[in-house]
């Protein structure tokens, strides 16, 4: 099957499948400076934690490429003010800050400024390189977590292809325990309001050839309750030293759903979504979206004109809640302060 790959880099320009738009258009959005990148991320036309760390990445070059100048420690600068921009952009996912940290590290470390963007695209290249290389071996680590044959799997928002640089990270395990042979139900949420399961889950899953049955977000209670799900599994925005975990609104219900019904709740995530910077989740930002995103869909009202809506994009889940933590090393248990702390060093 063609691999589902949201980003592409020409060697000059930044190719983004316009997400929302999916799943019934599928439009590319050209973007030729490092402004557009970072509009294109706070509208999410690009979202997804690993996705938007590796779109940092290219909207870095592109900055490069408008801001070069022979004096060094000008460019520079202008760099580093760029990079501020971009890494304002959404504030919950932890790499969107860590790609802009990274790619100035090497601007820095470069005392040629006509080098420099090219040292920047050659590490916005390996950025998204080493992502889909590190979903891959998130997914051989966590499809043993994968229910038997029969059983059920339920994830919330997206966490495939298009939320990362290629196989995703949840879903990534659920397809890795696919296509070892795995027979389990796959279940997936709505996720409203933004709708990433119905509009980009479901459709992934039809790509993969791997049937999933979509539920409105508030039938997940009674679907754990008949006994239909055997475990639970969502991506990451921002895990902190605690192992306390920012993921899309929705994911904290489902934890405490999961705990209640003594299903185990599993997270996937790259070791660049852990932030040991933050001891613990109170201190992770939660972006508020436009009120519109709850009111409405897709220009089309919903709630009555005038309505108030609340319209947090994450919630935090505590740790005590989460059974494992799925990163590219290795899956960590309790305590996650030690165990988080291992999985970043062996990374
Ligand atoms: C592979 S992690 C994707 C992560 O990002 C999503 O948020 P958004 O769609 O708002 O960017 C959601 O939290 C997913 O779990």
């Amino acid at each position: 099957m063609n691999e589902i790959r949201p980003i592409n880099w020409t060697g000059s320009r930044l190719e983004l499948l316009d997400q929302t738009l999916l799943p019934h258009q599928h439009v590319t959005v050209r973007i030729t400076d490092y402004r557009a990148a970072a509009a294109a991320i706070t509208e999410m036309r690009v979202r997804g934690a690993p996705a938007i760390g590796v779109t940092a990445g290219y909207a870095m070059v592109l900055a490069a490429a408008e801001l070069q100048s022979r004096e060094r420690d000008h460019f520079i600068g202008a760099l580093r003010e760029a990079g501020a921009h971009i890494a304002a952009a959404r504030p919950t996912a932890v790499n969107l800050g860590w790609a802009v940290r990274r790619m100035m590290r090497v601007a820095e470390a470069e005392p040629d400024p006509g080098s420099i963007r090219p040292r920047l695209e050659q590490e916005a290249r390996r950025i998204q390189e080493e992502d889909e290389a590190i979903n891959r071996r998130i997914g051989e680590h966590g499809r043993a977590l994968m229910p038997a044959d029969g059983q059920g799997v339920l994830t919330h928002c997206n966490t495939g292809a298009l939320a990362t640089s290629a196989f995703g990270t949840a879903l990534g395990v659920i397809r890795a325990g696919w296509e070892a042979g795995g027979r389990f139900k796959v279940y997936n949420t709505e996720t409203r309001p933004w709708l990433q399961g119905a509009r980009l889950t479901s459709w992934e899953f039809q790509q993969l050839g791997i049937p999933a049955t979509l539920i409105a977000d508030s039938a997940a209670g009674v679907l754990m309750q008949r006994g239909e799900v055997s475990c639970v599994i969502t991506g990451a925005d921002r895990v902190a030293a605690n192992g306390d975990t920012a993921n899309k609104v929705g994911t904290y219900t489902l934890a405490v759903l999961a705990h209640e019904n003594g299903i185990p709740f599993y997270i996937a995530a790259p070791t660049s979504t852990v932030d040991l910077a933050i001891a613990h989740g109170d201190d992770i930002a939660i972006e508020e979206r436009p009120q519109h995103e709850v009111t409405g869909y897709g220009g089309t009202p919903i709630a009555p004109e005038g309505t108030p809506a609340y319209n947090p994009a994450f919630d935090v889940t505590p740790h005590r809640y989460i059974a494992g933590i799925v990163t590219e090393t290795t899956v960590c248990r309790p305590p996650y302060t030690e165990s988080l702390r291992q999985a970043v060093d062996a990374a």
